[in-house]
C-alpha cells in the first residue's frame, strides 16, 4: 500500500499541498508546531475517517475555511486509485474515488490501510476508555469497511435514544415513549451486537501480536494481556468501573465464543434489567459505547501501575500488533500499511529506537517494507537508514509550506 501524491487544500494549517511520496521512507522534517503532524494525520484520516488527535472533524478545517479537502493518488500492488474525501463539519463528509461522483465518505474505507504511532499512543495506557475503543473500532473498521456505516448507525440510535430517555425524565413514561423506547431498543441491540461482535474478534486477533511485540520491545519476562471489559460479562459496572479481580484472572472474555445473534440477545436483555436506572440518570448505560479494554502486564494493570518505559512499551506493542494483524489479513505483496511514525522517535530510548527502526526498514519480515511517512523536529532525531526522501516543512503568516529538502523553489500557499 502506498501513496504517490498527496494534496490538501484547506487542511489544518495548509491552504494549499502538494507532495510527492516515495515507496519507502518519506521524512517530514521542520520546527515544532509548523505542520508536519497535520499532514500525517491527513494521510491516516483518508484511511480511516477518524483523526487521532480530536474526535470531531471541525479543528480539521482551515480557520475561516468552510471545508477541507484530502487527495491521495493510492497504490495496492499493481492496482491504483484516485481518493478524494471532503470534510464538511456540521454537514455529511463526502468521497470520490477514481474521480466519479461524490458518494458517502464511508465508501471510501478499506481502500487504503495506515498504522500511526504517536506521542499520544500513551493515552493507549493511561487516558480514557474512549480511546482503547477508537483502537478497535478503526482497527475493526480498516479490516471490515462495512462496519465504517454500522458505526455510524450506533452512534445515531444512540443519540436517539438518550434523547429520547431525557423527554421521559421530563415528561413521565407515556404508551408512546414505551413503543418508541422499544423500537430503539432493538436497533441499539442489533447494531451494537454487530460493532461488538467485530470489537471482539480483532481483540482475539491482536492478543497474540501484543504479547509477541510486547517481549520484543521490552525484553521483560512479564507478559502483555489484554481483557475486553463489558457490562454484558460482569466485567464493567454500570459506572464504567472495571471488576478488574475478575478481569485479570482470565483474558478470553466469555462474549469472544458469542455470536452476534445472541450478543444482540444479551445485549437486548441487559437494556431492560438497567431500564429503571437508565430512566432515572437520562442515559444508556450499557452497550459498546461504554465498554473498555483491561491492560495488564501478568496480573498488574497498566494503567496507573506501570512505569514510563512499559507504558511505551505497551502503547508501541499495540500499535505494532495492529500492524501485523492487518499484514496477517492481507499477506499479499504491496499489500501492507503505510506505517505512519509521527514524532515517535524522539520519545523513544535507545534500544526501543532501534526496534521501531528495524520494524520500519522491514527487517525481520518476509516482505519488502512498505511506505513509510515519519516526521520529525529535527534529522539526528531520525534512524539514518530511514533518512532517504526528506522534506521540509515551514510557517509563513500562519500558513505551511511543505517543499523537498534542498529545493530552492518554495511552493507558496
Ligand atoms: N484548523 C486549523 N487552521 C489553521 N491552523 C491550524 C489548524 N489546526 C491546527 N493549526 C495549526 O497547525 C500547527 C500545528 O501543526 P502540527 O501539529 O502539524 O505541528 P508539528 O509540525 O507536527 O509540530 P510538533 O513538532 O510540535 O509536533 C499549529 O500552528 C496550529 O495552530
Amino acid at each position: 500500500m502506498r501513496l504517490s501524491q498527496l494534496t490538501l487544500q484547506d487542511y489544518r494549517s495548509y491552504a494549499q499541498a502538494q507532495l510527492a511520496l516515495e515507496p519507502g521512507p518519506n521524512v517530514l522534517l521542520g520546527f515544532n508546531g509548523v505542520g508536519k503532524t497535520n499532514i500525517a494525520e491527513a494521510v491516516g484520516y483518508l484511511s480511516s475517517l477518524s483523526s487521532h488527535r480530536v474526535t470531531n472533524d471541525a479543528p480539521l478545517v482551515r480557520h475561516g475555511a468552510e471545508q477541507a479537502i484530502i487527495r491521495a493518488q493510492a497504490h495496492r500492488g499493481t492496482q491504483a486509485a484516485f481518493l478524494e474525501v471532503e470534510i464538511n463539519p456540521g454537514r455529511s463528509n463526502r468521497a470520490r474515488i477514481n474521480r466519479g461522483s461524490p458518494v458517502r465518505a464511508t465508501e471510501i474505507l478499506g481502500i487504503l490501510r495506515t498504522v500511526l504511532f504517536a506521542p499520544e499512543d500513551l493515552e493507549l495506557i493511561k487516558g480514557s476508555p474512549q480511546v482503547r475503543r477508537r483502537l478497535l473500532d478503526t482497527l475493526a473498521v480498516q479490516l471490515q469497511p462495512a462496519l465504517g456505516r454500522v458505526r455510524q448507525d450506533y452512534e445515531k440510535v444512540l443519540r436517539q435514544r438518550n434523547a429520547l430517555l431525557k423527554s421521559i425524565r421530563h415528561e413521565g413514561f407515556t404508551s408512546t415513549h414505551e413503543s418508541t423506547l422499544a423500537v430503539w431498543d432493538m436497533q441499539l441491540a442489533d447494531t451494537g451486537a454487530r460493532l461488538l461482535r467485530a470489537r471482539l474478534q480483532v481483540l482475539s486477533a491482536l492478543r497474540p501480536h501484543v504479547s509477541a511485540a510486547y517481549h520484543e520491545l521490552s525484553q521483560s519476562v512479564r507478559t502483555a494481556r489484554v481483557r475486553y471489559l463489558s457490562s454484558l460479562d460482569g466485567t464493567l459496572s454500570e459506572d464504567e468501573e472495571p471488576q478488574t479481580a475478575s478481569a485479570a484472572a482470565e483474558d478470553l472474555s466469555p462474549l469472544e465464543l458469542a455470536d452476534t445473534a445472541q450478543l444482540s440477545e444479551q445485549l437486548h436483555a441487559a437494556l431492560q434489567q438497567t431500564r429503571k436506572r437508565e430512566r432515572e440518570r437520562a442515559i444508556t448505560l450499557v452497550g459498546p459505547h461504554r465498554d473498555d479494554v483491561l491492560l495488564s502486564l501478568d496480573t498488574t494493570p497498566v494503567k496507573g501501575y506501570a512505569s514510563h518505559g512499559e507504558t511505551w512499551s505497551f502503547a508501541l506493542a499495540l500499535r505494532l500488533a495492529a500492524y501485523r494483524v492487518m499484514i496477517e489479513d492481507d499477506p499479499s505483496d504491496g499489500a501492507q500499511p503505510i506505517l505512519i511514525l509521527d514524532d515517535v522517535f524522539a520519545e523513544l530510548d535507545a534500544r526501543r529506537r532501534r526496534r521501531l527502526a528495524e520494524l520500519a526498514a522491514g527487517e525481520g519480515s518476509d516482505s519488502a517494507p512498505g511506505q513509510l511517512i515519519i516526521t520529525a523536529a529535527v534529522d539526528d532525531d531520525v534512524p539514518q537508514q530511514l533518512l532517504a526522501n526528506a522534506y521540509r516543512v515551514e510557517s509563513q503568516d500562519q500558513l505551511s509550506t511543505v517543499t523537498p529538502f534542498g529545493a530552492s523553489v518554495q511552493e507558496q500557499a
